[in-house]
């Protein structure tokens, strides 16, 4: 028989000071992978963590770890490690005791313990640093130490919230893809909380989009940015040009949705451009010159502002002139409102 899911979520409920938290939420995540719950400030993913974990009840739903209904269990039976964004080291503990703290609660024999630590303190590169204090760690240290303790006892699940969002961009990226070799070395099954696009496209396999308590869209990420099912999902994620049907000239125009085509498929319009293309006469608003691209923002009639990605060595037009652009028709994908 296949190996059972690393987690299931099945319409998980719960209203907080009588409001609706979560919604439904219903989840499956096959082992070894990463699950990144990706969604705006307030939209239920903490919430949803700490349930998965067993530090908030439910009021409704089920949560399975590998198999297992743990949806009554207490925290310490569910075999789950938490790596909250604070990372909650004990301060007064060194490196190689924070890291062997669950073992030690679990009355594992001394000499497991040690070598559990010592190969941890390898695995996250910290063996030099294990009789130091937090405090004499730098942040990207204390998020490594944070990740060793709760790897440690080997929990079926590992449970991320916000783990890289301390961090300065510098360390950001290089820890994260780090961590992601680890992971997937490990073969470790993770829930990812997160609000950064880029985190949940590069850590995760699947992508879990939370809005007002409720899963709006799942999938592996290139699935996600290529295919978003709807306008909230394509406008959440910040990689498309949104177009409204309802003013869009001739073959683009419907009774209700928008048009979506990636960032990159606005072009000026040139000679050779087909006619199946939808042009857009625009006027030039705005012109913001970046280290990458330059942006332009132009105005298109009957749809909102519109940002053109010029390379930096392209001729910039100047603002308030006329700038033919085109959209190729295989770029664009309508969605239902
Ligand atoms: N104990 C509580 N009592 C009442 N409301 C709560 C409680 N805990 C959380 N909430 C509310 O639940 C909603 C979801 O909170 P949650 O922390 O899960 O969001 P989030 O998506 O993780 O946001 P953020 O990215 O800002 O941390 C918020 O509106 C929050 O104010």
């Amino acid at each position: 028989m296949a190996n059972p899911s690393a987690l299931v979520v099945h319409q998980a409920h719960l209203a907080l000071g009588g409001r609706p938290i979560l919604q439904g939420i219903t989840l499956d995540l096959p082992p070894g992978q990463v699950l990144a719950l990706l969604g705006g400030s307030g939209c239920g993913k903490t919430t949803l963590l700490r349930a998965i974990a067993g530090l908030q009840p439910l009021d409704g739903g089920t949560v399975l770890l590998s198999g297992r209904d743990v949806s009554h269990t207490p925290t310490p039976e569910r075999g789950v490690g938490v790596v909250f964004q604070s990372y909650a080291l004990f301060p007064n503990l060194s490196v190689a005791d924070n890291i062997g703290f669950g073992l030690q609660a679990r009355r594992e024999p001394a000499a497991q313990q040690q070598a559990r630590v010592a190969e941890l303190l390898q695995l996250v590169g910290l063996a030099e640093h294990a009789a130091k204090r937090p405090a004499q760690l730098s942040g990207g240290q204390r998020q490594r130490v944070a990740l060793a303790r709760a790897l440690a006892p080997r929990p079926s699940l590992l449970l991320l919230d916000e783990p890289f969002s301390a961090l300065d961009e510098n360390f950001r990226v290089p820890l994260r893809r780090s961590f992601r070799q680890l992971q997937q070395a490990l073969g470790q099954s993770c829930v990812l909380v997160t609000h950064d696009r880029d985190e949940a496209y590069e850590l995760a396999d699947q992508v879990a989009v939370m809005m007002d308590g409720r899963i709006e869209q799942c999938s592996p990420p290139e699935q996600l940015w290529q295919r978003p099912r709807s306008r909230r999902v394509a406008e959440f994620l910040g990689a498309f040009h949104t177009l409204d049907a309802r003013t869009a000239p001739g073959p683009w125009r419907r009774d209700s949705g928008c048009w979506i085509a990636p960032l990159a498929a606005l072009q000026p319009a040139q000679a050779d451009t087909p006619a199946t293309a939808w042009t857009l006469a625009t006027q030039v608003l705005a012109v913001h010159p970046g280290l990458l691209y330059t942006s332009v923002l132009v105005q298109a009639h009957g749809q909102a502002p519109l940002t053109l990605c010029l390379p930096p060595g392209a001729s910039r037009p100047a603002a308030g002139s006329a700038l033919a652009l085109a959209l190729p028709a295989e770029a664009l994908c309508w969605l239902p409102d």
